[in-house]
């Protein structure tokens, strides 16, 4: 997950690959409920990892559940309707699924069992209603008190209390339709005779009902139902565990993927695995949204492929209401489309995340389309002069992952741009992997890849500036000093003359090299200790000193050119490799400041030296690198030239990023 305040995504071109989905969040947390509920075990296979299921986990063992990881499974040893602990504080994040199902639950196993349980959320969960359901519930007899604004959280659920099951129970369906899934998957807990829900007002969001009669079914219990206005919980249910469930792919995650191939996808489609023809899910249908728009879909089972048919898309009118949270993908795609598209019957984009209507429509603006909202409904045009932007996220996975689908831009403007995505962790609701796995299927022009280069003697602190630099802003990291030391190593192990450049240089495309978490591997060997001992800094500049060898080394340094960036490390990576980088930065420090601070180094490791010979080491090395024929170290004549003698490590990183930021269009 990219952890960072914002991360830059240059213009994107192309799209082609696989991806598998994360689990479904809305069958991951019904199973989960379902599950504890039952009694017994239940082994949930491709459950989704993410921030919604961790806040349901959680309350799920606060409450005395069993809840372990056996394998690729999670296990949920459950209560079997009896509660273990009798008080409890639940914070519940943003998770409508988590909220609004276990106030449900937990209001009736109060009322029959006694006990006070407190749930509440993030700030934006506290304006996200949940009155309808109150009322349902407190109209069934149970005990629930306002702790903060009335039909919004924080509740407290307290018991014991009278349940009146004879008369129906009637739930408003109109603002969200987890209210009606909540009772259903509550109710049953005291089905001594037959419960029936009747709805008031429009049910919304329809298919998401049919997921909670789904699941339901499967732990044992045939709703029955009459259309969408009434349903009946037969006497007699019981939560039985089937033992086993595998949660199959999220439909609304794969909204983007499908999107992607839409606009990108222009050879081989776009394969995404998890969901397909036979999926539970409603957000499914969204294929039929992107087919209208010209997306060439094809469907097996449990995969979907897409490719770009029609081009530019085609501007559609739609009534969303069946698909919530994928129809958002809609919004960005209408951009490239070759008219207006009109998505109505969205009312309740409004009480989600955030306002997502109002939200869509600033940011869309932001990148310069003409957008017209009401109160249920959202028109965009298609975007010609498009405009980098910072993109707002408001909290909101899908406002992060939906704005990813701009950076095509450079399909329909000569002018393009890159879309800044602030604060992009906000992913991790649903999809914290969203981006790495983009980045995986989606292609760049290398020349659009931004680079910043940070050249500078050796012990100048490069390694750790690039480290941090490419941290802040979630890039690559290519410490191209490595390169040369493994190469070095490598030489000397098999017993090359180093002088021998030829025969050095034949050695690198055998390298086994691999970079996984500040470790540099050669083979299965973790070489990064030896790398950093002065000894193989000599052969590194031994054998860099060979022009066939840097040769050789080249396209191995180029290839770490990848989205969303890189930040190289090295001594001519301003001047040699990447001479076209955004940003160039020339390190220096005195001879004596390197001195000190590898001699501390080196103490630290408990490694004794002597200051003053390091110092000559580092003055007769500066030599060499500076006068060698091929690549000498100076600075590149645009490089912004950074003296940290007298800088802590943070001033450097700012200063660098200071220096990005005014090369950014935003
Ligand atoms: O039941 C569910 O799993 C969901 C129902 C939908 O909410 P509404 O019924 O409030 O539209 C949807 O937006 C949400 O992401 C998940
Ligand atoms: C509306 C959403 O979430 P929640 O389950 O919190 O309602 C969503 O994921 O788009």
């Amino acid at each position: 997950m990219f952890k960072i305040p914002f991360l830059d995504l240059p213009p994107l071109r192309g799209a082609t690959g696989t991806v598998r989905l994360p689990g479904s969040k809305s069958i991951s947390n019904r199973v989960l409920l379902l599950a504890a509920l039952s009694e017994g075990k239940t082994f949930v296979r491709d459950l989704l990892a993410s921030d919604d299921t961790a806040v349901m986990l959680d309350a799920l063992r606060t409450l005395g559940c069993g809840v372990w990881r056996e394998g690729d499974a999670v296990v949920i040893d459950g209560l079997g309707g009896k509660l273990r602990a009798k008080e409890a504080q639940l914070f519940l994040g943003n998770a409508g699924t988590a909220m609004r199902p276990l106030t449900a639950a937990l209001a009736v196993l109060a009322a029959t069992q006694g006990g006070s349980f407190e749930v509440s959320g993030v700030p934006r969960m506290h304006e996200r209603p949940i009155g309808d359901l109150v009322d349902a519930l407190r109209g069934l007899g149970c005990a629930i008190d306002d702790l903060g604004n009335a039909g919004y959280p924080p509740l407290r659920l307290r018991g014991p209390s009278a349940l009146a099951l004879d008369a129906p129970v009637k739930v408003r369906g109109d603002v969200s339709s987890q209210f009606l899934t909540a009772l259903l998957l509550a109710l049953p807990l005291v089905a001594e005779r037959d419960i029936r829900i009747e709805v008031i007002g429009e049910l919304i969001s329809k298919p998401y009902i049919e997921i909670t009669l789904a699941l339901l079914a499967r732990f044992g219990i045939a709703v029955k139902r009459e259309g969408w206005e009434a349903f009946i919980i037969p006497a007699g249910s019981r939560y039985v565990s089937p033992g086993e469930v595998f949660v199959e792919g999220d439909a609304s995650s794969a909204s983007y993927f499908v999107g992607l191939g839409a606009i990108a996808a222009t050879g081989t489609p776009i394969r995404i695995e998890g969901v397909g023809s036979e999926s539970l899910q409603g957000d499914v249908r969204f294929i039929e949204a992107a087919a209208a728009m010209g997306a060439e879909v094809k469907t097996g089972p449990n995969w979907l492929e897409v490719r770009r048919g029609a081009w530019p898309l085609k501007g559609i009118t739609l009534d969303c209401n069946h698909i919530p949270d994928a129809a958002m993908t809609l919004t960005v795609m209408a951009l490239y489309a070759d008219g207006p598209t009109t998505l109505t019957n969205i009312a309740s984009w409004r009480v989600k995340e955030t306002d997502r209507i109002a939200a869509m429509a600033t940011e869309l603006r932001k990148l310069g389309a003409t957008v017209d909202e009401g109160p249920d409904w959202i028109r965009v045009e298609p975007l010609k002069d498009w405009k980098a932007a910072s993109i707002h996220t408001y909290d909101d996975h899908r406002v992060a992952m939906c704005f990813s689908l701009a950076a095509f831009n450079g399909l329909v403007t000569e002018n393009t741009v890159p879309v800044r995505i602030l604060e992009p962790h906000c992913v991790a609701k649903t999809f914290p992997d969203y981006f790495e796995t983009l980045f995986g299927v989606v292609t760049a022009n290398a020349a659009d890849i931004p680079v910043i280069t940070i050249d500078g003697p050796t012990a100048s602190g490069k390694g750790t500036l690039a480290d941090e630099v490419g941290k802040a802003l979630g890039f690559e990291v290519l410490d191209s000093g490595a390169l040369y030391r493994v190469t070095g190593l490598a030489a000397r192990r098999a017993g090359l003359d180093l002088d021998n450049g030829d025969a050095v240089a034949a050695i690198v495309p055998t390298l086994k090299l691999s970079f996984r978490d500040g470790h540099v591997f050669l083979g299965d060997e973790d070489v990064s200790a030896r790398l950093r001992a002065e000894a193989t800094g000599l052969l590194a500049s031994q054998v860099a000193a060979h022009a066939q060898v840097r040769q050789a080394l080249n396209q191995l340094q180029l290839d770490f050119r990848r989205l969303p960036g890189l930040v190289a490390d090295g001594r001519d990576m301003g001047t040699a490799i990447f001479p076209d980088a955004t940003l160039k930065v020339f390190l220096t420090a005195s001879a004596a400041t390197r001195a000190e601070r590898r001699h501390k180094q080196l103490i630290s490791k408990g490694i004794s030296a002597n200051i003053n010979s390091l110092r000559e080491d580092l003055e007769a090395r500066d030599e060499r690198d500076k006068n060698r024929s091929a690549s000498p170290l100076t600075p590149a004549q645009d490089a912004q030239l950074l003296d940290n003698s007298a800088l802590t490590i943070e001033a450097s990183v700012d200063q660098v990023l200071g220096w990005w930021q005014q090369r950014r269009p935003f």
